[in-house]
């Protein structure tokens, strides 16, 4: 009796400490998170190459290293005093004394409450949180905070190809091979969004969803921080150095900052398909594979987003002449023949 007594007390000073917090957070004015990534994802459309510099120096410093935030306005005054002095001072009248009485319902009701909410806290806390994207985020958008201190690779250790395409050209059929054959390590932007969308704990989950249901292209920082951890953990994990970065970059900012700050790329393997065979080859994968973007719908606004968006970074890399075209549209052996011969000397 004793012990449960001391635990509900304890639970009730937890709770209540828990409400204080969260009555200070309430104060800390937050962006409108998917309001301001979509505001951020139309800036970034309209960002050509040519006039990139000022706007997107403004756009890296806004919302990829969190300089420029504006600070939250700091709490008003804490100590609040009513008006009429301090609350149940010598002068303040007495309450009459069946009030007491009278209280008991809500200081239950508070009671119970109070236990639940710490009850609900403890579970959360019990939760393991496998540190996918770390803790560190910029204060105005809720997006991971990048580092803006130059590549964490040397190109000459660490080999990056691009693997870009339209929706079902068969990228992740030809990345396959590949590792199979020579040892790369795939890693798919897509199939990691979806590992961090259903990881339990994520703060991105309901943001990634609407993103890969939508067909577009998830801010940056978040597919930026989970390739460079799952290349850190191949790296000193299984000492591997060869990567295929499958479906990405899809968007010029993906690109820029990839580069900046992870690696710079060999070169980007690009397939070459028209839509109907796409679409029909996405269709028959949507038939078993659970994605929720394998459907009509998804389809038409991926090929859009592709077209509008994916294409200049393989226009942007071919102005570079780091761009390897294969037709997508055979078959796979086909395809796959194709790939090797082309970047057989690039293979080792
Ligand atoms: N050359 C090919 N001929 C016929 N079918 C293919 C070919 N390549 C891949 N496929 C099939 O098409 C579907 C899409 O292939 P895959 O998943 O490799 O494409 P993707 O480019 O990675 O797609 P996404 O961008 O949507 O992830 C799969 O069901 C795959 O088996
Ligand atoms: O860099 C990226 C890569 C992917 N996405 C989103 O994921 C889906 C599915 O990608 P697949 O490569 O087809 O598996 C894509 O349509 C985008 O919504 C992204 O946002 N950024």
């Amino acid at each position: 009796m004793n012990v449960s007594f001391r635990s509900t007390t304890r639970s009730l000073q937890r709770a209540t400490k828990s409400l204080h917090s969260l009555s200070q957070a309430r104060q800390i004015p937050r962006g409108g998170n998917l309001r301001t990534f979509r505001e951020t994802q139309s800036f970034q459309s309209n960002i050509r190459l040519s006039g990139a510099t000022a706007a997107h120096r403004s756009f890296v410093r806004n919302y990829v290293t969190g300089q420029d935030q504006q600070q939250p306005p700091k709490p008003s005054n804490p100590q609040t005093t009513s008006a009429s002095g301090p609350i149940g001072g010598p002068g303040a009248p007495r309450p009459p004394k069946d009030d007491k009485l009278k209280a008991w319902p809500f200081v239950l009701i508070f009671a119970i409450g109070a236990v639940t909410f710490a009850a609900v806290l403890d579970n959360k806390k019990e939760r393991p949180k496998m540190p996918v994207i770390p803790a560190a985020k910029s204060d105005s958008d809720g997006l991971p905070r990048l580092r803006d201190d130059g590549p964490i690779f040397d190109p000459k250790d660490i080999k990056v190809i691009f693997v870009l395409g339209g929706p079902g050209v068969g990228k992740g059929t030809q990345c396959a091979k590949l590792v199979k054959d020579y040892g790369f390590v795939h890693l798919s932007a897509g199939d990691l969004l979806r590992e961090e969308q259903s990881r339990d704990g994520t703060d991105y989950g309901d943001l990634i969803k609407t993103y890969i249901r939508e067909g577009k292209i998830v801010p940056m920082e978040v597919t930026i921080v989970l390739l460079e951890n799952a290349m850190k953990r191949n790296i000193d994990q299984n000492g591997k150095s060869k990567f295929l970065i499958d479906g990405f970059p899809r968007q010029m900012d993906q690109a820029l900052k990839f580069e900046e700050v992870v690696v710079p790329s060999q070169f980007t393997l690009f397939f070459d398909c028209d839509e109907d065979t796409m679409t029909k080859r996405l269709l028959e994968r949507g038939k078993t594979s659970g994605r929720s973007d394998d459907n009509m719908e998804s389809i038409l606004k991926r090929f859009r987003t592709f077209k509008e968006t994916s294409m200049p970074v393989v226009n942007y890399f071919e102005g570079q002449k780091k761009v390897v075209k294969v037709d997508g549209g055979k078959s796979i052996d086909a395809v796959y023949k194709d790939v090797v011969s082309h970047i057989a000397d690039r293979l080792k």
